[in-house]
């Protein structure tokens, strides 16, 4: 029972072979062993309990040059380096004593066995009890339900992930729908928004404009070396927020322990990765507390050549399978990012494409409420930027895939109004390029209210980020147009929502199918309770990245997000419908999770874009068996 987890990149010839941790991580449950660099010119900083610390090996840096020659397998050179160039000799040491109990991964508090802390040199170091699990995440539910300020709750959650990581994942995972808003929208929000203050210890890498030349360097400083999903951000747009900056590193951290809790990726598979190029909020600028570089922000060439470094040493450190999501860029960024690296690596825009995908499915169940197929709806968004945009691209794909009908016809059924107003032909000069499309024929219209009564649509989607646009008079017109008007208030976080659930609901007397991207308590509208439901690319990202890693996928394709759409679609149950609900409730997240990566792996299959051959029989189940269990597991 000896796990070397960690150890995979170290050997080509000793350990490695197939690294995959779907495969291996049934066999590699109790893992106990770190793994430590010893580097034969470093100074031996201390030896203790079995862990032996080098706190000068990490310098032994290799050139950049000599990493080109070994392929992706020896990516810091040793295979090749030569008598004269240092290398660091890595190795594997028992984790024991006073530092196991502070090793985040291996860390089981007052959970330890009376054995293990026998054979660990525990003893005197916990009090007598030992308690299990069970009761630990019982005690930290209470614990985090005593604080009153949400951001108070971010900052506990937080420091049970530095201290004791199976537990917060064990937490996180039993009390999803309480939790979800705690580490997730909207808590994450303001946690960024305070970064600087409550910034304890790095959670992720920080790549700055000073680390540029060295980034692969960079990337081996990151303890864990088998990342299979890196989310990214460059912090520009900060959920509804706008430019945070670095302190955007809260985004990358809180979407990857979704990757975890919601998805089953294992967490020393997930880095989260915040590119500094400076910012161009004042505040921040002049903010003692600020952690970012002091700059205005970088643009481009220079910005695009620390991408591109970002970019080559990812696939030369982590290989071709890496999955490299950007989240909150902003939009004259992520588009390019996307098509750029589209074509050589294996990436995915959550806030394009995921936020897609979660939309289409929410619109594919509503169909059960208001009838009729897609194609008879008609669709107005309030912002046209990543998300607007994207959610627009992938209806008019699928109802072009339903239909056969020309793409360029089925983008007639969707309109977008920016903050010029309605996007029309007349405007079509002046227009970015991901607008150009949906600049339909049709007079200047100045606002959203004279949109709405001109369009008529039944499904009104609000991407703008900018709170209470979605007035009364906007919403009242939803309401005479339609039975069951779909109103859907996306924008990020509570405080930019378009409009709350009571406003839906009261200003079409109940009669709203409303969901929201972060979350809204039920209302009670004259004697009855509704459930506002949850629109958010959290039901998709972590089952869709899943299904990606397990198949061993290349690329991201179009048909795959259609995929989880329909997968998602498909979880949601009667008992869902009659409350007015398009999406499944959290609590069922880790299958549902199963379901998308299942149907996105089948969907890579057929595409000819999986590369773990041969297929699994059943790829559900296969689903289930690769997601990671925050269950403890016994050190011998
Ligand atoms: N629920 C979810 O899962 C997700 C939610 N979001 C949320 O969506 C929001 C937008 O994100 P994103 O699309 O990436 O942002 P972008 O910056 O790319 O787009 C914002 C769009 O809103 C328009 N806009 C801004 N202010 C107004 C206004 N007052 N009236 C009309 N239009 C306006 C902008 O117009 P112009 O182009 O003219 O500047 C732009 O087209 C954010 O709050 C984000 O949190 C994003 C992803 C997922
Ligand atoms: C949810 C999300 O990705 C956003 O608001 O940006
Ligand atoms: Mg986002």
């Amino acid at each position: 029972m000896i796990s070397l987890n960690r150890s995979c990149f170290l050997s080509n010839g000793g350990i490695s072979g197939n690294c995959s941790p779907f495969s291996q991580g049934q066999k590699r449950r109790s893992a106990s062993l770190k793994v430590v660099a010893v580097g034969t010119n470093a100074a031996r900083k201390g030896e203790r309990n079995g862990s032996i610390v080098m706190e000068n090996a990490a310098k032994e840096v290799v050139e950049l040059k000599s990493t080109v020659h070994g392929g992706d397998k020896d990516v810091y050179g040793e295979d090749t380096a030569s008598e004269d160039q240092p290398v660091t000799p890595w190795s594997v040491s028992v984790a024991s004593g006073y530092n196991l109990i502070r090793d985040p991964h291996h860390n089981k508090g007052l959970a330890f066995s009376e054995k293990e802390r026998d054979a660990h040199y525990m003893r005197g170091l916990l009090p007598p009890v030992v308690i299990s699990q069970e009761l630990q995440v019982k005690k930290m539910i209470n614990a985090i339900r005593q604080y009153q300020v949400p951001l108070q709750k971010y900052i506990a959650m937080m420091d049970l992930q530095e201290r004791n990581q199976k537990l917060f994942y064990k937490l996180l995972i039993e009390h999803v729908e309480e939790l979800l808003p705690v580490v997730y929208t909207p808590t994450v929000g303001e946690a960024c928004q305070k970064y600087g203050s409550i910034f304890q210890r790095p959670q992720g890498l920080f790549i700055s404009l000073k680390e540029k030349g060295k980034i692969l360097e960079v990337l081996r400083n990151w303890p864990e070396k088998n990342i299979q999903v890196i989310v990214v951000t460059d912090g520009e747009r900060i959920l509804g927020l706008g430019d945070l900056g670095c302190h955007g590193m809260g985004i990358p951290v809180g979407k990857l322990s979704l990757y975890t809790a919601l998805g089953g990726v294992r967490p020393s598979a997930c880095l989260p990765v915040t590119i500094d190029v400076g910012t161009n909020n004042e505040k921040l600028l002049d903010d003692e507390f600020y952690i970012g570089l002091r700059q205005k922000r970088a643009t481009g060439q220079e910005y695009a050549e620390l991408l591109q470094e970002f970019m080559t040493a990812v696939k030369q450190n982590y290989g071709e399978k890496v999955l490299v999501q950007f989240e909150d860029f902003a939009n004259h960024n992520a588009f390019d990012l996307l098509s750029k690296y589209g074509a050589t690596h294996l990436v995915f825009n959550d806030d394009i494409q995921g936020t897609a995908s979660v939309v289409l499915a929410g619109l594919l169940s509503s169909l059960k409420l208001v009838g009729g197929s897609l194609a008879d709806h008609t669709f107005l968004f309030l912002g046209a930027g990543e998300a607007g945009t994207g959610i627009a691209e992938l209806i008019a794909l699928e109802i072009s895939k339903q239909t056969n009908a020309p793409l360029e016809e089925t983008r007639k059924k969707v309109w977008l109004v920016d903050s010029k107003g309605l996007i029309v032909s007349s405007r079509l000069e002046s227009l970015q390029h991901f607008k150009k499309p949906w600049a339909h024929e049709h007079e200047p219209v100045k606002t959203l209210a004279e949109a709405v009564n001109a369009i008529k649509p039944t499904v009104l989607i609000g991407t703008s980020g900018v709170g209470r646009t979605f007035t009364k008079e906007v919403v009242e017109a939803m309401a005479t147009n339609n039975e069951r008007p779909i109103i859907l208030a996306l924008s990020n976080p509570t405080s930019q929502s378009e409009c709350t659930a009571e406003e839906a609901y009261t200003w079409t007397q109940g009669r709203a199918i409303y969901c929201s991207g972060s979350p809204f308590p039920p209302v009670e509208y004259e004697g009855k309770v509704y459930t506002p439901g949850q629109s958010n690319n959290a039901y998709i990202f972590p089952g869709f990245g899943l299904g990606l890693l397990m198949s061993g996928t290349i690329r991201v394709h179009d048909d795959m997000l259609l995929a989880a759409s329909e997968a998602l679609a498909s979880q949601v149950s009667q008992e869902d419908f009659d409350k007015g609900l398009i999406y499944p409730p959290f609590t069922n997240i880790r299958e549902i999770s199963a379901h998308i990566a299942a149907k996105v792996a089948a969907k890579s299959y057929e595409l000819g874009l999986a590369t773990r051959l041969p297929q699994p029989k059943d790829l559900f189940q296969y689903a289930e068996s690769c997601m990671y269990s925050p269950n403890y597991r016994s050190f011998r």
